[in-house]
């Protein structure tokens, strides 16, 4: 028997570890966590008694990375440990049989449009539309009551025109004599003063408006109403979509969207405004192409949304501004090339349709850009030679699983190999991953640049993502045992041999520049530190297994720009390939991107297998340096 206070140092009794697994993270945003101690005693005359206390130990929000963190609720400078010590005390040091404590998680649901940005994701988007119904609803409903007004205003004033046209006058002082001696205009005065004025002033004093204003405002306060960066986010969309896919202007603001007719079009005052955007941005040979389409489009919208004179007189401005800045670039250093904002030669020489012909024709495909956005736009890049080793098959990859059934495989590159195998995912499979991953999607994140400085939402990548162990659905586990059995590699994310699935979803322009999926190939110290143990440990992402969810209309292709191939989303299908040599070196040229969405969007779904669990699936070769 030993006296608590004494005896027992608290501390060592509130060393509790608790694993969470953050994929938690992804629906709950706070953790509370509370601890029950009961403490059994023997007072006096040897009976039991038992005391509960209750403490909300600590609380603090849930992170997003890493797989599995530790919580060590006590340390000995701890308040909370201080605080039970004197409560404790409070009790008197009565002799104590045992404690006994639990924990208590309290999880508090995260709130699905936190992370809202709505520039690129097309589920934002069809809730950002949804809003707009109801603001639209809401304008409708007082337009219609606003014109009912206006009918009854209007036809007050019809009936008092209609008594003075009657009484051909020649000035209101004959038609008020007119008025005053005629019995029936006497007594339609009368009647309108009377009667129908009530009813028109019913009507004005009645005010539809504040009704309006307070619902406007509900619609406003709206987590996803758009906010300027939204606004930003979709202008800067279509100015990487022209970049990339080298959209012919005039085709895109009337709808043509690479071949593919759509109703959507640009008015002249949108090209303006695009226009002036690119301009601030100082992008000025784009800003030019922009005002030159608006004054077009001005004539022959017959100036309904701007004056043609004034575009001109903006479009001469910019023309100026463009010369001079080249100029300037000129004169500093004469051999220089100005960067993409700028034509080579100034306006005034060379009209901009001319000079942007020549830039799409004098292409450098030494470039690994101009190579990605050309593998985007579909150009074949690869000899005909190179393409004559590539090849399909159907493949039960040695696995009775497949016996029956065996897989539509196909080799898009040799050097890296980079597979493709075909329906490896049904609708109903691909229909669940969504419904998984729809509410709980949020922008992606990138590791900062910054050692230490943890991820950030980036423009390198404008997607929404979503991150499942294998346990969150049956389809999961079954997904991780199809993709072992295809790649005879080791793939479950609770045996550590892999990430857990991350789904991706791109929008209209969402897209991923171009990375390489390992991890700490030509890392620095300084970099590695961003990583967790649990990644250092688990080694690199061996391999990428990337499923696709949907066709895409136009655009977001994988793209390969030093395989010099482009992988098309097809549903269903997954791509295949080894991030690392088998001398377990990042094998450079699996440099890859998602080019920007044009039409559509996309659906991803990733499965980084890691290095360390596949020692017997993957040997290495004789010569080292492969
Ligand atoms: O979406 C794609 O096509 C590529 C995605 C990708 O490379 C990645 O998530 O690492
Ligand atoms: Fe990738």
């Amino acid at each position: 028997m030993s006296s608590y206070c004494d005896q027992r140092p608290v501390q060592s009794i509130l060393h509790v570890s608790i694993y969470v697994r953050t994929s938690l993270g992804h629906v709950f945003k706070n953790i509370f966590i509370f601890i029950v101690i009961t403490v059994k005693k023997l007072n006096a005359d040897r009976q039991d008694k038992r005391t509960r206390e209750i403490f909300l130990l600590t609380h603090f929000p849930i992170q997003e990375r890493g797989r599995i963190f530790t919580i060590i609720l006590s340390s000995t400078n701890s308040t909370d440990s201080t605080l039970f010590c004197q409560r404790k005390k409070t009790m008197g040091c009565l002799q104590v049989h045992h404690v006994y404590f639990s924990v208590f998680i309290i999880l508090l649901a995260r709130n699905p449009h936190v992370n809202g940005d709505v520039s690129t994701a097309s589920t934002d988007l069809s809730n950002v539309f949804r809003l707009e119904q109801q603001i639209v609803d809401v304008l409708g409903e007082l337009a219609a009551k606003t014109e009912a007004k206006l009918v009854v205003i209007r036809k007050y004033l019809k009936d008092y025109e209609q008594s003075v046209v009657e009484e051909k006058a020649a000035n209101k002082g004959e038609i008020m004599e007119h008025l005053t001696g005629n019995p029936i205009q006497a007594y339609r005065l009368m009647k309108r003063l009377y009667f129908d004025w009530q009813t028109v002033e019913k009507e004005i004093k009645f005010d539809n408006w504040q009704d309006a204003v307070s619902k406007l405002e509900l619609v406003r306060k709206n987590e996803i109403f758009p906010k300027e960066a939204d606004f930003f986010g979709a202008t800067s969309a279509i100015v990487r979509l022209q970049d990339t896919y080298e959209l012919n202007m005039t085709e895109l603001v009337r709808g043509n969207v690479r071949g593919m007719k759509t109703h959507a079009q640009l008015t002249a005052l949108d090209c303006l405004f695009m226009g002036k955007l690119a301009f601030n941005d100082g992008a000025y040979a784009r800003a030019v192409e922009w005002f030159e389409e608006s004054y077009i489009l001005a004539g022959s919208e017959n100036n309904e949304t701007i004056s043609q004179d004034h575009v001109a007189e903006i479009l001469q401005y910019a023309i100026g501004m463009h010369d001079m800045n080249l100029k300037q670039v000129k004169q500093k250093s004469p051999t220089s090339i100005p960067d993409s904002r700028s034509f080579r030669l100034p306006l005034k020489e060379k009209p901009a349709v001319a000079q942007r012909s020549e830039i799409i024709r004098s292409r450098d495909y030494s470039e690994d850009d101009t190579k990605f956005n050309a593998l985007c736009r579909g150009e074949k890049l690869l000899s005909e030679e190179s393409v004559a080793k590539l090849k399909c098959w159907y493949d039960s990859r040695r696995q009775p699983y497949f016996f029956l059934m065996p897989i539509k495989v196909e080799q898009n590159s040799i050097e890296p190999a980079i597979y493709i195998f075909y329906e490896m995912l049904s609708d109903a499979e691909i229909e669940t991953i969504k419904e998984l991953a729809a509410p709980q999607l949020k922008r992606a994140e990138v590791v900062r640049n910054k050692p230490g400085a943890g991820t950030e939402i980036s423009n390198v990548r404008t997607s929404k993502s979503a991150w499942f162990e294998d346990d969150v659905h049956p389809l999961m586990d079954r997904l991780s045992r199809r993709i072992s059995l295809v790649t005879g590699l080791k793939a479950y994310c609770s045996r550590d041999e892999a990430e857990m699935f991350q789904v991706a979803h791109y929008g209209i322009g969402g897209h991923y520049s171009p990375h390489h999926d390992y991890l700490f190939h030509k890392k620095t110290d300084k970099e590695l530190e961003n990583f967790s143990d649990w990644d250092r440990e688990m080694g690199d992402r061996i391999a990428t297994f990337m499923f696709y969810l949907n066709d895409v209309e136009r655009g977001g292709s994988t793209v390969f720009p030093l395989a010099g191939v482009a992988v098309t989303p097809v549903k269903g299908a997954a791509a295949f390939w080894y991030n690392l040599k088998r001398n377990g070196h990042g094998d450079t040229n699996t440099l890859h991107g998602a080019c920007p969405v044009l039409l559509g969007h996309k659906w991803v779904v990733n499965k980084w297998i890691r290095e360390k669990a596949q020692t017997f699936n993957r040997g290495c070769l004789l010569d080292p340096s492969e």
